[in-house]
């Protein structure tokens, strides 16, 4: 009988996915993987629901106390960049980093042969696709996982829709009824309201500074670059402004922001680096994510010095550096970059 790890949030999606592979015969194991040094009750009210999943299936749990590791690869990033000006992705690091870096490691050190997840996504061990469940698809988050983990990894939510998980759950047994019954979770883990209410934690992010136009002129005030994010139209004054003004850059180091009107924010080629390809060609025609829930934008692809230059067949709106540019074929993840520059 073949072992499976199955990373247990204590949320009803790995909840299932323990219940039903342990159904498909395979010998199941969970594991609770503490990403914060949190002592507010939150990893012993996610414990007591995996106890209690775990009960009923008469299965083994662990428990990874891995805040070190997360602080350092994901939460840390997390902070310094929005202090650099860019806008960060924590769950892509954390998928490649955490949990199918080091909780994979886990598994495999308890002889497990796959690792299975609550993640809404399929993979065939050599690449990943997008989910049946279009509004929960997760593939984008996913595709820096380096290759060699794909064979490992298991998606039991790949064909489901959430409601559906959530119907079965709460038919199973009182436990998963609890569970279903919970709060779906935050999009970001350690965000527990806004981004910026965890940066201030670690600076000072209320500094007001100049609006610029795009040559250089001032023309307005912000409340603190930490503030905005490219494309935003929010939250600063452009004096006499008649039409709408966009973030088109943030510039740390004088504490300026520059706007322009929404033509200026058009993107034609965007460049990125830090590739992680699960295929091997260098020049190709695709379709590229520039963030989580875009749509597929055509392009054609280049890779030079593992850098990706992207042309888009159109302009495209409000490109951040910092985010990740994930290339499709359809609907299978054929690679991905961070976005580190853009023009038009
Ligand atoms: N602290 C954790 N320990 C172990 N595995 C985790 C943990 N957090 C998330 N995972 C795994 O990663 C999957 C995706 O996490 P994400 O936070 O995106 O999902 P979710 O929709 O909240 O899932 P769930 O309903 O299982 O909590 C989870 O289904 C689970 O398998």
């Amino acid at each position: 009988m073949k072992k499976v790890m199955v990373g247990m949030s204590g949320g009803i999606d790995s909840s299932v996915t323990a219940y039903m592979l342990k159904k498909q015969g395979y010998e199941v194991e969970g594991v609770y993987l503490k990403l914060h040094n949190r002592t507010d009750g939150y990893h012993e009210s996610n414990i007591k629901h995996i106890q209690n999943v775990t009960n009923f299936l008469g299965i083994k749990y662990h428990v990874l106390d891995i805040a070190d590791d997360f602080t350092k690869e994901v939460y840390d990033y997390f902070v310094n960049s929005y202090l650099e000006g860019t806008t960060p992705n924590p769950c892509v690091k954390c998928n490649r980093q955490i949990k199918f870096g080091k909780m994979l490691e886990f598994a495999k050190e308890h002889k497990a042969s796959y690792l299975a997840t609550g993640h809404y996504a399929k993979t065939d061990g050599e690449f990943i696709y997008e989910a049946e469940d279009k509004s929960k698809d997760q593939s984008y988050f996913l595709s820096q996982v380096e290759k060699e983990a794909l064979p490992y990894m298991m998606f039991p939510m790949s064909n489901y829709k959430k409601e559906d998980i959530v119907k079965l759950g709460e038919k199973l047994d009182n436990v998963y009824k609890k569970i279903a019954q919970k709060n779906e979770s935050q999009e970001i883990c350690f965000v527990d309201t806004v981004y910026t209410d965890v940066v201030k934690r670690h600076a000072n992010i209320d500094i007001p500074g100049k609006v610029l136009d795009e040559k250089g002129n001032e023309i307005g005030t912000h409340k603190g670059y930490m503030h905005y994010t490219i494309g935003k139209r929010r939250g600063f004054r452009v004096h006499g402004a008649q039409e709408p003004h966009f973030v088109k850059s943030l510039n740390p180091k004088n504490n300026t922001i520059v706007v322009g009107k929404k033509e200026s924010l058009e993107v034609n080629s965007v460049e990125a680096n830090n590739l992680n390809m699960y295929i091997d060609t260098t020049n190709f025609k695709c379709g590229v994510k520039l963030r989580y829930r875009s749509v597929l934008l055509p392009c054609e692809v280049t890779i030079k010095n593992d850098i990706a230059h992207i042309k888009l067949d159109k302009s495209a709106f409000g490109v951040a550096a910092g985010q990740l540019a994930v290339f499709y074929l359809d609907e299978k993840v054929i690679g991905s970059g961070w976005i580190t520059k853009t023009s038009k």
